[in-house]
């Protein structure tokens, strides 16, 4: 195993390059000149907190990092399809991403979803549990300790310390307990935990939903839940070798190792994704 590349980027595991053996290393620009091939078969996955936009303390302040929408943008013609896939909901996503033609908006862990600008759709099999996360979301607000933040986001409820770390244990365990109690599903996150509804529904599954059809997709994420955006691409190109998925990790202090160890090459920061997709457009054009 060989790293790092180039610039900002490290290369860990061999890629699956069409029928032929893994190249090693394979970097980024070989991998987008393969992709270049397959352009119109190839779908572009994004993760949105601490991969399209940089970790804030606040959940409601945070906006993409430059020249990201812009690199997007150019991309969306030039690729199938360009998809945001995030555990946020869908009108957040909406609200700070703009309208970007030609882009689909998977939110709460695709438990909602809207295409192209279209009306959001909500799995209906998580639509009885709005009371219950709304309940939640109260009993937390009254129950836990003066510097955490409690975010509802209809469907789910995030219990977050980035603000007071001294909190994360007293919290997970509360939230744990609350999961326990009401039947509810967790997620652990950068100094996140979430509660979500019983519905099978996670970010691995949209990803192979998405693909079953596609010649190729990259995947960008930052977080423990993009693991299994990760893994269902490598799924993919298990069961056809002429498949090209490439699954691409943003660093940070928290959840970066372990998403760079289960990823093919590993990005800096949001502002560097920035510079990273304004070459690609370079690459595909
Ligand atoms: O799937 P994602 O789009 O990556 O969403 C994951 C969580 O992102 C948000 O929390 C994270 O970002 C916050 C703002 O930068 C930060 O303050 C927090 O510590 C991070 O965990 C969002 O608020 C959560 O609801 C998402 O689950």
């Amino acid at each position: 195993m060989s790293r790092p590349t180039r610039g900002t980027l490290t290369r860990v595991p061999p890629l699956n390059v069409g029928n032929q053996q893994p190249r090693t290393p394979l970097n980024a620009d070989e991998a987008w000149r393969t992709t270049a091939g397959r352009a119109p078969r190839t779908v572009l996955f994004f993760d949105f907190d601490g991969t399209l936009a940089p970790v804030d303390d606040d959940p409601t302040a945070v906006q993409p990092a430059p020249k990201v929408l812009a690199a997007i943008e150019s991309l969306a013609p030039l690729v199938r399809r360009i998809a945001i896939v995030s555990a946020r909901p869908v009108e957040f996503l909406r609200e700070h991403l703009g309208g970007l033609d030609g882009v689909d908006l998977y939110g709460l862990y695709g438990l909602e979803h809207s295409h192209s600008g279209g009306e959001t759709v909500t799995e209906p099999a998580a639509l009885p549990w709005v009371p219950t996360m709304a309940e939640l979301a109260d009993l937390a607000r009254a129950e836990l300790p003066a510097g955490t933040l409690v975010e509802f986001k209809r469907l789910s409820v995030a219990l977050h310390w980035r603000t007071a770390p001294q909190l994360g244990d007293a919290v997970q365990e509360w939230g744990r307990a609350q999961a326990d109690r009401l039947g509810l599903r967790v997620q652990a996150g950068r100094m996140v935990l979430e509660l979500k509804p019983p519905v099978d529904r996670d970010k691995g599954m949209v990803i192979g939903e998405v693909i079953r059809d596609a010649g190729g997709a990259w995947y960008f994420g930052d977080d423990v839940s993009d693991i299994k955006a990760f893994a269902a691409l490598r799924a993919r190109a298990a069961a056809d070798p002429d498949f090209f998925g490439v699954c691409v990790a943003v660093a940070n202090p928290e959840t970066g190792q372990e998403v760079a160890h289960a990823a093919d090459l590993t990005i800096d920061s949001p502002a560097a994704l920035g510079d990273f997709l304004t070459e690609a457009t370079h690459h595909l054009t």
